[in-house]
């Protein structure tokens, strides 16, 4: 078994020396770069990574094809691909992020971690349409508003995953008015207590 953990999940020596390489690539650009709140820094680790490690632990098989909209620092996008290249090889990973320094970043992890994930440093909406199976986000913007990336980038029986703050069921209610869709809240442990939601049947009304 093995010996390394991130948060309650079981990596490879590999996948976790990855990870730490990634933090200190943080700790390293962000007085440059605002990848991470600054406040949020000290507790990196936690804060960032083992709370995006928890986005991969509520699915119950990784998706082919996976689309982490506005990645900023790799937060959830990143650190799913890195584990995704020891437990999916197979699932494709690409993340969207319009600003350049923020995609210089994220390429310079993958290439510094010999990962095989794509950066595409477009908007969202200028974007091909990417037939993703899931969508990830977290810190980009309303449910209703993600809804409309999703109607563009998932496949019509993909699922999207989304981290959010404790205004998540008044968003919800709000993207109803636009929206039909079934949603999962998925108990999670998040530093923030943020809740991990599960979006599927995505349809305009
Ligand atoms: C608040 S940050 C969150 C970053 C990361 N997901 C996290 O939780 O740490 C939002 C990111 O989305 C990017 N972004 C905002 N709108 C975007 C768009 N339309 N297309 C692509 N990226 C976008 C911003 O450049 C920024 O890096």
């Amino acid at each position: 078994m093995s010996q390394h953990k991130i948060g309650s999940l079981d990596v490879s020596r590999e996948t976790f020396e990855r990870l730490k390489r990634y933090e200190s690539l943080l700790y390293k650009w962000n007085p440059r770069i605002n990848l991470v709140a600054k406040s949020t820094l000290a507790d990196a680790w936690n804060r960032h990574f083992v709370d995006s490690a928890q986005v991969v632990q509520v699915l119950s098989a990784f998706p082919d094809r996976w689309l982490d909209l506005g990645t900023g620092g790799g937060f959830p996008g990143l650190v799913a691909a890195i584990i995704a290249a020891e437990l999916a090889p197979g699932c494709d990973v690409t993340l969207v992020e319009s600003d350049a320094r923020k995609s210089a970043f994220l390429r310079t992890v993958i290439r510094e971690t010999g990962i095989r994930t794509q950066v595409e440093n477009k908007r969202i909406e200028a974007l091909n349409p990417a037939e993703a199976d899931l969508v990830s986000a977290r810190a980009l913007a309303s449910i209703d508003q993600l809804l409309g990336f999703c109607e563009r980038h998932l496949r019509p029986e993909g699922r999207a995953l989304f981290l959010k703050g404790e205004r998540h069921q008044a968003e919800i209610e709000e993207a109803r008015k636009n929206w039909h869709f079934k949603v999962e809240e998925v108990p999670s442990q998040t530093s923030d207590g943020a809740v991990i939601l599960l979006i599927g049947e995505i349809r305009r009304v």
